[in-house]
């Protein structure tokens, strides 16, 4: 199979699908690779990097995208390259349709097979290419909400830790998934106080064992959310209802009763955000705005800002897929891999993830019957 990997074209993505390894392991495999100038460099890797593995450069993005069986890319593709869509395409890539009715429509125009990376399940539920993105981002949310708490960024001028006769500040973190669990790590590292909420009370019971009760665990219903987040100075949204659009939880009440000059960070964003006063998504270049006077962080793409760390995390987690894809095509690696086939959101024509279809109002049609 002839697999292109573009180079991203989104604001400061510095991610890139695969690396001079995946380009190995795809070549030693009887596969030729394609991948766009200057496509890794953002993540540490040249040119001459890739060409050494194996490689073949291309210079521009139409070369890349029109030569190639897969292509392989990080973020969803942007309207200026919706034009290299065709039937005989495979993309593998982060897509979240549930609020892009645009691509959507683009994907099932065009008969693209459009994988999803984020939902691709394992029999155990857990979503094994969208988890290290979300470690990365969950990580990610506090130090950047600890960095618009700062006076100067907006924020209203606290230290998460507080200081000895200062109490610390208090972190409100909505999902006690992959990333309310790398956010509740790094908040209670720098010695905040934390709330996690979740839905799911077996949720809640292992995160009390892991952090052995430093933090503080309560059922997420919209009477609890008012009353923990009156008050808060960091708001961290982060639920998921895989491929769904993200439930809004949080209410413009609820936030006027944060603290003035509060921070909240929606990770949720990239599947239509989980807070009513969250309704931009905003850039790495300009990433917040003010509302009842709080700080809104609402980047999709937040793993981009450390490119390095988030490539290397990704591909060693979506390499395996790929590889398997690249040997057997498409359909045949749904057929064997009931996970993978998890991730097929458009096929032939046809929406076949039941949550898109449903957030976006289209028809929904069962994979199995198109395979
Ligand atoms: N903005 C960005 O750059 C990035 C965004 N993300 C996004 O972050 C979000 C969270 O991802 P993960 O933590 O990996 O998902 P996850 O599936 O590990 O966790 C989601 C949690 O939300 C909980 N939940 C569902 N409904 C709820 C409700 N009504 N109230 C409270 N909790 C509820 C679930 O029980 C689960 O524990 C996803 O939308 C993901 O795509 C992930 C990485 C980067
Ligand atoms: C998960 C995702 O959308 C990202 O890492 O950008």
């Amino acid at each position: 199979m002839r697999i292109g990997v573009p180079k991203e074209i989104k604001d400061n993505e510095d991610r890139v699908a695969i690396t001079p390894a995946g380009v190995h392991a795809l070549v030693e495999a009887g596969h030729q690779v394609f991948v766009e100038t200057k496509a890794g460099v953002g993540s540490g890797f040249s040119d001459e990097d890739f060409q050494s593995a194996g490689a073949n450069i291309r210079s521009d993005a139409k070369s890349t995208w029109a030569d190639a069986d897969m292509v392989m890319k990080v973020k969803e593709p942007l309207p200026s390259e919706f034009d290299y869509f065709r039937s005989d395409l495979t993309l593998f890539t982060y897509l979240h349709l549930a609020p892009e009715p645009e691509l959507t429509r683009a994907l099932v125009e065009t008969g693209v097979t459009a994988i999803a990376y984020e939902t691709v399940q394992l029999p155990d539920r857990s979503l094994p290419l969208l988890t290290p993105m979300s470690e990365v981002a969950g990580r990610m949310s506090i130090q950047v909400g600890a960095h618009f708490l700062e006076n100067p960024f907006g924020g209203r001028g606290v230290l998460l830790a507080g200081v000895p006769g200062v109490p610390p500040a208090r972190v409100v973190i909505v999902g006690g998934g992959i990333v309310g669990t790398n956010a509740a790590r790094v908040a209670l590292g720098m010695g905040a106080d934390v709330t996690i909420f979740d839905s799911n009370a077996r949720r809640l019971r292992e995160l009390d064992e892991l952090f052995r009760g430093q933090v503080r665990t309560v059922m997420s219903n919209a009477y609890n959310l008012r009353e923990h987040i009156k008050g808060a100075d960091l708001l961290v949204g982060a639920v998921l209802i895989p491929g769904a659009r993200a439930p809004k939880l949080v209410t413009d009440e609820m936030v006027q009763g944060m603290n003035a000059g509060g921070v909240i960070v929606d990770v949720a964003i990239d599947q239509g955000g989980s807070i009513a006063t969250i309704d931009r998504i905003t850039t790495h270049s300009d990433p917040v705005y003010e509302k009842y006077g709080v700080v809104h962080y609402s980047v999709a793409n937040m793993p981009g800002a450390v490119p390095r760390t988030s490539t290397l995390a990704l591909t060693n987690a979506t390499m395996p897929y790929a590889v398997r894809l690249a040997n057997s095509g498409a359909a045949n690696a749904a057929r064997a891999d009931a996970a993978l086939a998890k991730g097929f959101n458009v096929y032939r024509g046809k929406v076949t993830y039941e949550a898109v279809a449903t957030a976006l109002q289209l028809d929904y049609t069962e994979l199995s019957s198109l395979l």
